[in-house]
């Protein structure tokens, strides 16, 4: 069975959708609060942990209505049902996408070609569990018998941005082993790197899916051989491990098969991080709390799968941005954290969200009419406020913006916690409300201005409001919430694909880069510059004429 092919604007649902967006466009968000007195129960979910408020967003019942009835007639709940059952839903790779298996509990029968996958992927995790556990106790010991200090994680993409994004989020519940990041081609982030270390107690985690990326493969060679410089040649089985679905191309590499952490093609690299591309995070918060994040993710799988649309998390909030996308014409959409740990999650989901849905062919291979992928970007709150949040209060465009917050602190300290969180209700009530020119006027009057430049400061302070955001209000940053807010998005992604009738699990729009960085690369190394466009070639020419060529 294949994913329903049905064109989102042929449908019912959308049609109707046009027509109320003429009638609610120029709605203002206070009055739809005026309008409804329960508004704020009515467009709010309790789940667990969460708390998720989508009542700031311009709807009202009967835009929730037909959101839902979109997505139940591109017939979201047959996607799901395949989804889940290990069908071909990556159907230009021929894989199925089955990263919720990795998370599912042991005693679940989960069948990829009529395997049941469950028994491979617990023994992955035991790997995991042992490995992590004589790294942190010291049992497993470098070559010179010292314990490991430094745990150096090379990938890129997937293989770099999960790991990372967790290890950061959940800082406050880290072992002592310093954790390190590896990304970029760039030669001098690995020698910056390289240079703080001690081969004697560094361990070198090399993740690739694929193992033939061009980042990691250089990046894990210099490493080798600063390694190798400083050490004996036979030590490298002792300090390098990797984690890759392709074996061959690891032991050639000089990796040996027990330091192999398997994964599988049916895992995509930007949803991987609960697969052995989660290694650095077990090895940087210990395995207990890596199996609480896979529980949490595992807990909103089972909310996905089983909630009626309408009180759907994911659902909802995909549905939503549907909403803005294709109604209001909005290009981008931001996502602010209030929590200082968090600040990796906007890169994060800018891959998981853009490489997912940046596309403009549908699932029958025609070009599309309507807009697909949203531009995703973000920071973290306070530090946004004193950035970027001018444009969101009073720049020309409609940023939908989603506020991730904690009720309770790590280190308990009340008072930073309480103006955290004043600052993160304030911003999304001034956003949503704005300021009149009357309100502006009684700011004013105490100033004691000249009625003339009080007329003419008026515009300039005035704020129109009605920009509409979400707020997703947490318990406590725990690795299980973590989990589970990881997977809403996930699954968010999922449901916007479905629904755009768009693959969102292949990337074929990164490789032509990565073609033409190969021959542009042998250009250089052989000195002959190819035949380009003239810009191209007046900037290799200046390249290669520098000093030591
Ligand atoms: O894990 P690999 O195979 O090195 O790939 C790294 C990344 O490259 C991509 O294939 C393309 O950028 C990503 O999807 C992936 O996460």
């Amino acid at each position: 069975m294949t994913l329903p092919t049905i064109n989102p604007t042929t449908t019912k649902s959308w049609e109707a959708l046009k027509t109320h967006y003429q009638k609610i466009k120029n709605t203002h968000l206070k009055d739809f609060f005026k309008q409804d007195p329960s508004r704020a129960q009515d467009f709010s979910i309790i789940w667990k942990d969460f708390y998720v408020d989508y009542s700031k967003n311009r709807i009202d019942s009967t835009t929730k209505k037909l959101l839902v009835d979109l997505a139940k007639e591109v017939k979201l709940d047959e996607a799901i049902q395949l989804y889940f059952n290990g069908s071909i839903v990556n159907e230009t790779e021929g894989r199925a996408v089955m990263h919720t298996a990795l998370r599912a509990p042991s005693t679940n029968s989960i069948k990829i070609d009529g395997k049941n996958v469950v028994p491979e992927i617990t023994e992955v995790k035991e790997k995991i569990k042992t490995f992590s556990n004589q790294i942190i106790l010291g049992d497993r010991k470098g070559y010179t018998n010292k314990p490991f200090t430094d745990i150096v994680n090379i990938g890129i993409g997937g293989s770099d941005l999960g790991p990372a994004m967790i290890t950061e989020s959940l800082a406050f519940y880290k072992n002592h082993l310093n954790i390190h990041f590896i990304s970029n081609v760039d030669g001098d982030h690995v020698h910056q790197n390289l240079k703080k270390l001690n081969p004697e107690t560094t361990l070198f985690v090399v993740v690739s899916k694929t193992f033939s990326t061009q980042e990691t493969l250089s990046n894990a060679t210099t490493a080798r051989n600063w390694f190798t410089k400083n050490a004996p040649k036979d030590a490298v089985s002792k300090h390098f491990v990797a984690v890759s679905s392709n074996i061959p191309n690891v032991t050639n590499f000089g990796i040996t098969q027990e330091n192999i952490f398997p994964l599988w093609d049916w895992v995509g690299g930007r949803f991987s991080l609960w697969s052995a591309v989660g290694l650095s995070i077990s090895l940087s918060v210990g395995f207990e709390n890596f199996e609480s994040l896979l529980q949490g993710a595992y807990e909103m799988d089972e909310h996905f799968k089983n909630t009626p649309f309408e009180e759907n998390i994911p659902v909802l909030l995909a549905m939503l941005s549907i909403w803005y996308n294709n109604f209001f014409n909005i290009e981008s959409e931001a996502i602010i954290p209030y929590s200082q740990y968090l600040h990796r999650l906007p890169a994060y989901l800018q891959q998981g969200i853009m490489e997912s849905n940046g596309k403009s062919v549908d699932r029958n291979g025609k070009p599309i009419s309507y807009q697909t992928g949203t531009i995703i970007w973000g920071e973290p709150g306070t530090n946004a406020q004193h950035a970027f949040f001018q444009l969101i209060h009073q720049g020309t465009k409609l940023i939908p913006s989603e506020f991730i917050g904690f009720k309770n602190s790590l280190f308990e300290d009340q008072e930073h916690q309480d103006k955290l969180m004043a600052n993160f209700f304030a911003q999304t009530e001034a956003l949503m409300y704005g300021k009149t020119e009357k309100e502006v006027v009684g700011d004013l009057v105490s100033k004691n201005l000249s009625p003339e430049k009080l007329k003419q400061l008026i515009p300039f302070k005035v704020f129109t409001g009605n920009k509409p955001t979400t707020t997703i209000l947490i318990d406590t940053l725990t690795p299980k919430n973590l989990g589970a807010l990881i997977s809403m998005y996930e699954q968010r992604i999922f449901v916007q694909g479905i629904v755009w009738n768009i693959f969102s699990y292949d990337q074929w729009g990164v490789e032509l880069g990565k073609q033409l960085a190969t021959s542009i690369l042998s250009e250089i190394s052989s000195k002959k510059i190819g035949s380009h466009d003239s810009s191209t070639n007046a900037l290799l020419e200046r390249y290669m004429k520098k000093s030591n060529r």
